[in-house]
């Protein structure tokens, strides 16, 4: 029984009882009347609370029946961006689906993408941090955690304007140059044999995005060893964060950690915190000496300790944690399934090379200043992000009030699901739309600006994407080197694969393993 019926019955059983010992005067018939006028009355209360609920729930959006207590838990496939596509077919562009106690709310069509994300973006502005998040990011200190507030502003503004920006990334192109080279120099050496391209292009970003954090500090042969540590642990974190957690469901059922993320993630965390604190410990060695990485930026803010919004050793580490998880797979992922696409239209390939051929010719290497000068490739970056955006679901949004959605309820606190992967393969809006033709890109409709709610692979409104710059940047200059530098071939008998396997970052199901082999004239452009 509801608390409020209880009160009512009790109510009810008090005053019949009372009144009965005052007007013993009464016939029996009186009191069998009242006692039913009293029924009456409490069945209609009942029939009206059952209705008003009723009516408050089916103003929620669609889906699929669940059952009891674990809602549609069980019925969930593990490639979750095909596996709502697929639901949206039948329950149309906005359904939920009861994941236990938590409600879900997942968006499938551009007009409610831009009631999400732009005409109430202030309120879907916050997320829904899950356990495992919490475990990964100092208790969800970061940029892509915190809620949308003061704090979420101070820290994505360090980010934005000291590392991210056009003037910083302008002044550490040097450092993304070295690596670069690095990375054809190894792939020169391996001429003729099999590369896993994926890996490359992780250690690649990996040491762009290390050395301008703490490129001042760690040199040499340590950076190769922290490459390969942060790999696995960047890979099993992103995974972790992808899976469905019975304690985010059940938040009850948390200190029981059934799954084991929690334990495993803190792990996880707890390495890279050791990563973290010993660079931090060789920077303060340096003494002194007057440093210019976001490393040294950080610490000179955490000890300026702004009282109205302090800036703390949990915030910096955090900030760290962002730009390495956040910065790496993104990125790599990304020109992995450029590639494989790529491979899969040799017509693609050709052209992207004749491109190449015009603008730096076959005598000299790519430069980060050629890539404005190159829209085919660029085209063919954007057609990779459409059909493989690196964040199929985005990071769920999660509304601080209730507010309608295309004419149904979205209660604060669900969990919002854009599902930018099924968006951008919209029969509706894009033709063919699963052939890979970066063509349609040519004229220059779509940008990353987030303000087409068609094609925004980078998120939109306020909590868009704070690394498109970055990421731009290295994906097209990665891209245009490879291409430049080396033809690509399959190992014999390999067939090209282009499935995908679901994580809160997208990645290709089996590892692009491939061939390179030199084309440019002079071996000394590989040194
Ligand atoms: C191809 C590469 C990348 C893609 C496709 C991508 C895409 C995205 C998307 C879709 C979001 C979520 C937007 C939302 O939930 O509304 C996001 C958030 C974010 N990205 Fe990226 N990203 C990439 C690379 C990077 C890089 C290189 C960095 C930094 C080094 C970065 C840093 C971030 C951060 C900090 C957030 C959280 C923003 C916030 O919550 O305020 N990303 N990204």
């Amino acid at each position: 029984m509801t608390p409020t019926l209880q009160h009512f019955s009790q109510y009810l059983h008090c005053s019949f009882s009372s009144w009965r010992s005052k007007t013993s005067l009464l016939t029996d018939d009186v009191s069998r009347l009242l006692f039913t006028l009293s029924a009456v009355f409490a069945l209609f209360w009942c029939a009206w609370n059952f209705l008003k609920s009723k009516n408050q729930t089916s103003l929620l959006p669609p889906g699929p029946k669940g059952l009891p207590l674990l809602g549609n838990l069980l019925a969930l496939d593990p490639d979750l961006h095909s596996y709502f596509a697929g639901l949206s077919q039948t329950y149309g562009p906005i359904f939920k689906l009861w994941l236990g106690n938590k409600l879900g709310i997942v968006v499938n069509s551009p007009s409610l993408a831009q009631q999400v994300l732009k005409d109430y973006d202030v309120t879907f502005a916050n997320r829904d941090v899950t356990v495992a998040a919490r475990f990964a990011t100092y208790g969800g200190c970061d940029i892509v955690w915190t809620p949308y507030g003061d704090e979420w502003r101070m820290l994505r503004k360090v980010c934005v304007t000291k590392m991210l920006s056009k003037i910083t990334l302008d002044s550490v192109y040097t450092l993304r140059r070295r690596e670069v080279r690095q990375t054809v120099s190894y792939l020169y050496s391996k001429s003729g044999s099999a590369v896993n391209l994926g890996e490359q292009m992780f250690l690649t970003t990996l040491n762009v995005i290390t050395s301008m954090m703490w490129g001042g500090t760690v040199e040499g042969d340590e950076r190769a060893s922290l490459g390969a540590e942060f790999r696995e642990i960047v890979a099993e974190i992103t995974e972790l964060l992808g899976k469905p957690n019975v304690s985010d469901f059940y938040p009850g059922l948390a200190r029981f950690d059934l799954q084991g993320i929690a334990k495993q993630m803190d792990g996880l965390a707890g390495r890279f915190d050791g990563i973290f604190d010993r660079v931090i410990g060789e920077q303060a060695k340096g003494g002194g000496e007057k440093r210019k990485d976001f490393l040294d930026f950080l610490l000179r803010l955490k000890d300026e300790n702004d009282a109205k919004t302090p800036f703390t050793m949990n915030h910096l580490k955090a900030l760290l944690m962002d730009m390495v998880v956040g910065g790496t797979d993104t990125s790599s992922n990304t020109i992995e399934f450029a590639m494989a696409e790529v491979m899969n239209q040799p017509k693609v390939m050709n052209q992207i090379q004749q491109e190449l051929e015009a603008v730096i010719g076959k005598h000299s290497i790519v430069e980060e200043s050629h890539i404005h000068k190159l829209p085919y490739l660029e085209a063919v970056v954007k057609e990779a992000l459409r059909l493989h955006p690196a964040l199929p679901l985005m990071v769920p949004h999660c509304p601080s009030e209730t507010c309608t959605v295309g004419g149904y309820t979205v209660p604060k606190g669900s969990r919002v699901f854009v599902n930018l992967w099924a968006i951008q393969r919209d029969p509706t809006m894009w033709e063919d739309p699963f052939k890979f033709d970066p063509d349609r890109f040519l004229n220059n409709k779509w940008d990353y600006s987030g303000s087409d709610f068609g094609y925004f692979p980078f998120g939109s409104g306020r909590r868009i994407c704070a690394g498109i710059a970055m990421a731009e940047r290295m994906v097209m200059y990665l891209l245009a080197t490879l291409f430049h530098s080396f033809d690509w071939e399959l190992p014999p008998g390999e067939k090209l694969d282009l499935s995908e396997k679901f994580g809160i970052v997208l990645k290709k199901k089996i590892p692009l393993v491939a061939i390179p082999k030199p084309r440019l004239s002079d071996p000394a452009l590989y040194e």
